[in-house]
């Protein structure tokens, strides 16, 4: 059966979503709203209550002809007749529920990575779910969040088939279009979005529904085609930059700057000097006025603080809502944990059109994992030339927007052009703040000149580095110094010149040339892969006075399972107690596997977290580290965003931490999943450290995973219900 996927409606009664209401009601509003297709999701009702509701919404989705399909239950499908089943991965297997089903009934299958995606096709699944897209309160226990560009790369991997998409996690109004337009492959796109809790929680659900079909219909406004290349694509660029240069001038635009304090003042001279009207403001709020200016946004993070990315979200979303440019430039983006986790927010809170930064902010913009940089410099660069094309060029096929990679050649590309410019002076390396100016300069092109994103961008490269040419070569210029009032000065005669259309400063001066690539991308997917780890489980706070703890058995029966895998596999473990006198030492059930020689520490503190200056002194360097203890919101939490400042990265086991509060566990993991930690189980990390059937521990572990079947089983089915 073929089905219309674009508006998917999947239902929650949990209060917090439903609040009260009468779920047939909410989704008879949804659909007069223009959902498409409605999945009946209930995770905590016993048979009897679930056929008899699924019976009710099924007579109203029948009076609009709109598709049932029923979550998890193939049994409750075929009590009501539903249309069909949404089935996840630890469901009922596709050919079970095909046997029992209807022949023409519909099955979704939920996949998240390419290998899922490509068997859910094979098996002849009629949709995929797609997810999740961002982290959710809906649902803390995915297993992975992979954004737009992990969505993009499994459209890409079954972009032979027509097979029914839908992307689902975190989607609203706000997000909506960026997510169809941002994650359509070269061939394949979302056929629609699966939404609950925008639709679900709404106080209006037909106006909520209506909302998204209209924006789902219509492009997103900062939506801009990228050119492909010419014959002549050098030459052809150049002539036309110049009159690039002449309308920015005549423009006279306006550029909001939300810019580190640094060089906040440098910047708004250099956007006066070519004749833009800059705007310093970080205040978030502010952006919904200012951006009726029609200028551009640009964000540069060279000075986070704790409030700067709640600003620049907000930001960026008044910027984006009216399609105006949006400018990142993630300064020192893989210099610590923090400002990671700020690039991985905001890419996925918003869309710019251009991306500027040295290698490593690209590369991290990109998601290499393997970046480390130390400050804010652009640091010893790793790439080739043609490399750095190639990642820059890739990234902004994937971001469907502008990359501009700087440093001795800039590299420029929007995902089908690459243009390499190599004119600037050393000056400029001298000068703090030049680098950032770039990032202004471009938004103000950006905003006069939006057909061609990448000729506006390098309009604004070759006046600004011209400029700086042209300033260093006065022969009172004798360093920094005497460079700065210079280079504004000959901005500012471009700027003269470019206004009276007099172009003799440019004729002859661009060092411009295209850079052919081939068309294979550059380095691994961008989908959060792990492999190889080596270091190193924290046992935390499992005390013999917690026992009143949330499913404690079970928490224990999973830190058990770690230790012995841990001390088969010699992985370093550390552990800690809290004022161990008063709340007792770890678990007796534990002792037989706590005297290891991997066991580095065994120690009791008040801290709350385990990072204590003891443990910290025995820590080295990047480290994996596994979490296993509790309590989940308290000790876990402060321990697991203490490591991931340090720069470690954080694994937390679902089946492994727990609360007083069963509650507690759901928000804590969503928070620690939003700070950049992994959530995921303990035998899918203990799989992830072998890695490979022919890793020497395997049959010790898979023993361990044979033998604890059951206890796994039952502390999943404890702790996964979030
Ligand atoms: C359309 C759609 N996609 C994905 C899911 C998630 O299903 P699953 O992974 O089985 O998780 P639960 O929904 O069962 O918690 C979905 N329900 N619908
Ligand atoms: C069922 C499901 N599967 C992956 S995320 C999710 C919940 C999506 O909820 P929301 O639309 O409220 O973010």
């Amino acid at each position: 059966m073929s089905v219309d996927l674009s508006l998917y409606l999947v239902t929650d009664s949990t209060p917090a979503i439903l609040k009260g209401r009468d779920l047939c009601s909410v989704v008879e509003q949804a659909i007069q709203g223009g959902v498409t297709v409605v999945q009946y999701r209930d995770k905590s009702n016993d048979t009897g209550a679930l056929v008899e509701t699924a019976r009710k919404l099924h007579q109203v989705t029948k009076k609009y002809n709109v598709p049932l399909l029923i979550n998890d239950r193939v049994d409750v499908a075929l009590a009501i007749g539903a249309e069909g089943v949404h089935l996840g991965q630890d469901d009922m297997k596709f050919e079970q529920a095909k046997q029992l089903l209807p022949k023409d009934a519909i099955i979704g299958i939920s996949t998240s990575t390419v290998e899922e995606a490509k068997k859910a096709v094979a098996d002849g699944a009629d949709y995929l779910g797609i997810g999740t897209m961002f982290a959710t309160p809906t649902k803390t226990n995915t297993k992975s969040v992979i954004g737009t560009a992990g969505t993009q790369i499994i459209l890409d991997a079954i972009k032979d088939s027509s097979v029914g998409t839908v992307s689902i996690g975190g989607i609203n109004h706000s997000n909506v279009q960026r997510v169809i337009y941002q994650s359509k492959s070269s061939q394949k796109s979302l056929d629609g979005v699966a939404i609950v809790s925008a639709i679900v929680a709404a106080d209006d659900p037909k106006a909520s529904a209506q909302k998204f079909a209209e924006l789902i219909n219509n492009a997103p406004r900062f939506a801009l085609a990228s050119n492909p290349s010419r014959a002549n694509e050098t030459e052809a660029l150049i002539s036309d930059v110049p009159q690039v240069i002449r309308k920015m001038v005549e423009v006279h635009p306006l550029v909001h700057n939300m810019i580190n304090f640094v060089v906040s003042n440098f910047v708004a001279n250099v956007a006066l000097s070519i004749g833009a009207s800059p705007i310093m403001s970080p205040y978030g709020d502010e952006a919904t006025d200012l951006c009726k200016f029609d200028g551009a946004l640009l964000i540069n993070m060279g000075t986070l603080t704790s409030e700067s990315v709640s600003n620049y979200l907000k930001a960026i979303k008044a910027y984006n809502e009216r399609g105006n440019p949006v400018i990142y430039d993630p300064v020192g983006a893989a210099a610590t944990q923090i400002r990671r986790s700020a690039v991985t927010q905001l890419m996925a809170g918003g869309y710019f059109d251009l991306i500027k930064g040295n290698e490593g902010e690209i590369r991290q913009a990109w998601g290499s994992g393997a970046v480390q940089q130390r400050g804010v410099d652009s640091g010893p660069s790793t790439l080739d030339g043609n490399q750095k094309a190639t990642l820059a060029r890739d990234l902004a096929r994937r971001e469907r927007n502008v990359v501009l990679m700087t440093g001795a050649t800039d590299y420029l590309s929007d995902g089908e052009r690459v243009i390499a410019v190599e004119n600037g002076h050393p000056f400029l390396g001298q000068v703090t703040g030049t680098g950032c100016a770039i990032g202004t300069i471009s938004g103000c092109f950006l905003t006069a000149h939006r057909s061609d994103r990448l000729l506006a961008v390098l309009s604004g490269i070759l006046m600004y580095e011209i400029a700086a040419e042209n300033a260093a070569s006065k022969e009172y210029v004798r360093g920094p110094g005497s460079f700065v009032p210079a280079f504004l000065d000959e901005l500012y005669a471009i700027r003269t010149a470019a206004a009276q259309g007099d172009e003799s400063w440019f004729v002859g001066r661009a060092k411009v040339h295209e850079v052919k690539l081939q068309s294979r991308t550059f380095v691994q997917t961008p989908i959060p892969s792990i492999r190889a780890i080596t270091n190193n489980p924290s046992i935390c706070d499992v005390q013999e006075k917690f026992r009143g703890i949330y499913e404690f058995p079970k928490l224990i029966s999973t830190t058990d399972k770690m230790l012995r895998a841990a001390n088969t596999l010699n992985i370093p473990v550390y552990i800690t107690t809290q004022s161990r006198a008063k709340l007792g030492p770890t678990v007796s059930e534990l002792s037989p596997q706590i005297t290891g020689p991997n066991i580095r520490a065994d120690i009791d503190k008040t801290l709350f977290s385990m990072v204590t200056p003891e443990i910290e002194k025995l820590l080295p360097p990047s480290l994996d580290v596994i979490i296993v203890g509790i309590e989940t919101h308290i000790c876990v939490t402060q321990t697991t965003l203490d490591l991931l400042e340090r720069g470690h990265r954080v694994y937390v086991l679902v089946d492994g931490v727990s609360s007083m509060n069963a509650e507690e566990r759901g928000i804590a993991l969503a928070r620690l999943r939003d700070a950049g930690a992994i959530v995921t189980s303990s035998e899918s990390i203990l799989f992830e450290i072998l890695g490979d059937a022919g890793h020497e521990g395997f049959k010790a572990v898979s023993g361990i995973v044979k033998e604890t079947k059951e206890s796994t089983k039952g502390a999943l089915g404890a702790f996964s219900k979030i």
